[in-house]
């Protein structure tokens, strides 16, 4: 919590990234961005192919130790991340891959709810190959939320799904996030994923933040509504994508 001069008592943010530089040899990736992430707040991240959005993920979960950089970042102690992959070990059955590294006493009980949570009730004991790819998400998506995480990174978690199950896989997504409240950044290729999914969409190009786009849509969100081609339209203008040009995303 930080308290305003005035006394007002306000919640600190989720994320806060200061002045982010972060360079592979000479090449700079992240040039001076700046980012702050409300609580439970959801945010999509859109760029280019290269513009760096995993380098940032990365960043944010402690993982980018090949890079050279500098910066102040903070983000809270629980964090969990997903990637297009759904990095299930193969000799783990579903339950121990989703309660892996846990040290809770009530791990187990926790581990089942939170697979009944993502529609895989009853398959504790299967082998990850026996499941789908959509399926193995699904588990990422229980190994995530098992850890209650206060902030979501999630590295184009749909990207190797077929249109009807990343469909679906939205739909369980953004029902996880109104249970669970973390605050989400969600790094996609696909202009109507991060507006039907995310309350504020970010476009990271030339290593920071060069546009941002509040979603202010209530209800279902689909592409035949008018409020959002308005928003996709802005979000293409700003990547400087023609309407026609983005059937495959960025
Ligand atoms: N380990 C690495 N060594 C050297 N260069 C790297 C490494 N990882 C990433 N890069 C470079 O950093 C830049 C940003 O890569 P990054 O993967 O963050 O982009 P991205 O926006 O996530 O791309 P995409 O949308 O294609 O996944 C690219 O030019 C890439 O070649």
């Amino acid at each position: 919590m930080a308290t305003h001069p005035g006394g007002l008592t306000v919640d600190a943010p989720a994320v806060r990234i200061r002045d982010l530089d972060r360079s592979f040899g000479e090449h700079r990736v992240l040039d001076g961005l700046n980012l702050t992430l409300h609580k439970g707040e959801f945010v999509a991240l859109l760029g280019r192919s290269g513009s760096g959005k995993s380098t940032l993920l990365r960043a944010l979960a402690g993982l980018d130790y090949d890079v050279h950089g500098t910066g102040e970042i903070n983000v809270p102690g629980k964090v969990s991340v997903v990637f297009q992959d759904s990095r299930l070990l193969p000799w783990q059955r579903i339950l121990d891959n989703v309660l892996l590294g846990l040290k809770a006493p009530d791990a187990r009980r926790r581990g089942l709810a939170a697979l009944a949570e993502v529609g895989l009730a009853g398959r504790e004991r299967a082998w990850p190959n026996e499941l789908s790819g959509g399926e193995q998400q699904r588990v990422a998506l229980a190994r995530s939320l098992v850890r209650e995480p206060e902030l979501l990174l999630a590295d184009e978690p749909f990207g190797a799904l077929d249109a009807l199950t990343r469909r679906r896989m939205h739909g369980l997504l953004r029902e996880l996030y109104r249970r669970h409240r973390p605050a989400v950044l969600l790094v996609t290729h696909d202009v109507d994923e991060a507006i039907a999914l995310a309350d504020r969409v970010l476009i990271l190009h030339k290593g920071h933040i060069a546009a941002e786009q509040a979603v202010d849509l209530d209800g279902e969100r689909g592409p035949g509504d008018r409020d959002f081609a308005r928003i996709r339209a802005r979000l293409l203008a700003a990547l400087g994508v023609g309407a026609d040009d983005d059937k495959d995303g960025t």
